[in-house]
């Protein structure tokens, strides 16, 4: 399964705060730079493409910009220079160069100087930048842009944690073959969604499906056509629920989808829905198969592993002998 990022890239981190990152290490990284630079501002920013906006900014009474602000894309911003080119930027002085005549950091608050290293996810994407700017001109030497360096490292190892972890979280609750949930994960969603509807008054229904005669098509066709038939399958449910529905793998070939009930003829609808999408799927090129479906309609008092055996009972009596 390939790495995906853990948080989407387009939504402000600090609007969806991750247990996995701790604010207050991040803090105290970003006064360190200030502190060590002797400068008057320190920053973590984050882009996206709605701008660029203050994770962190070091706390010192000569900061005029806090965390949380954002800056439009189109600003002509250092932070946008080294995300644009996904190099680190070390500007001087900035008065004497034409080229950040309309940076609002410097024309709008005085900052002439300014060093930015660019902070990345592990999978190469830019998060943002980790910079210090200053009023005065600087000169600053290797050693410092070594420090700066090895202080963003800090942050970079805590974004592949953050991703790592992420990604063995959703492992655990994926069925790596057809990536639907697994029973964990499906039990889970489920108890989830049950108590919501038990909250709004809504009905749900539990459909069990199970691939007849499953062993006969991988004794025939080999198991890699088995498996094959496991991706329609779960193909096809894609197909006849809803995207707001849930639905699993619970282990070899059985599948079961929990789905909102607006109408007692809903449970035959969805029923036809599937078996009119296999049929569909056993025109193609894999060997005809049939599912056998059962379904129950929920009762919201019941425990999940009890509903299952109650529609897994259920299928049992569809089954082609
Ligand atoms: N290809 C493939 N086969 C699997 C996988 N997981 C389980 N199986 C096989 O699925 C088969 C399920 O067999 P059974 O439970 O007897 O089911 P069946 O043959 O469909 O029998 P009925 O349910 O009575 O129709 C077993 O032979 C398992 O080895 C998988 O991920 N891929």
């Amino acid at each position: 399964m390939p790495l995906k990022p853990a948080i989407d890239p387009e939504q402000w981190i600090l609007s969806n705060p991750n247990d996995l990152i701790s604010l207050t290490k991040w803090q105290r990284t970003v006064n360190l730079l200030a502190k060590l630079f002797d400068a008057p501002a320190g920053f973590l920013v984050q882009h996206t493409p709605s701008g660029y906006q203050i994770t962190i900014a070091s706390e010192q009474n000569t900061n005029p910009y806090s965390a949380g602000m954002v800056v439009e894309p189109q600003a002509n911003i250092f932070c946008r220079k080294i995300v644009e080119t996904r190099k680190s930027l070390y500007v001087a002085n900035a008065m004497i160069d034409p080229c950040w005549d309309s940076n609002p950091e410097v024309h709008g608050d005085g900052f002439r100087s300014y060093l930015g290293v660019p902070v990345f996810w592990p999978n190469g994407k830019a998060f943002g930048t980790f910079c210090v700017m200053d009023y005065r001109e600087t000169n600053y030497d290797d050693t410092y842009f070594e420090l700066i360096e090895q202080l963003k490292d800090i942050l970079e190892a805590d974004l592949s944690l953050l991703e790592l972890y992420t990604h063995m979280q959703k492992l655990a609750v994926t069925d790596p073959l057809t990536e639907l949930n697994n029973r964990r994960g499906f039990c889970s969603l489920a108890q989830q969604r049950i108590r919501l509807a038990k909250r709004m008054g809504s009905r749900l229904g539990v459909f069990y499906l199970d691939v007849d005669k499953f062993k006969q098509i991988n004794d025939n066709y080999g198991h890699a056509v088995g498996d094959e038939v496991l991706i329609d399958v779960a193909k096809a449910m894609h197909k006849c629920v809803r995207s707001s529905d849930v639905i699993g793998r619970m282990g070899g070939d059985e599948f079961v989808a929990l789905v909102l009930i607006e109408h007692d003829s809903d449970f035959d609808a969805i029923a036809q829905r599937f078996t009119d999408q296999f049929a569909q799927y056993s025109e193609q090129d894999l060997p005809l198969y049939t599912v056998a479906i059962g379904y129950i309609d929920v009762d919201l008092n019941m425990e999940v592993e009890g509903i299952l055996a109650l529609a897994d009972q259920d299928m049992y009596q569809h089954k082609v002998e």
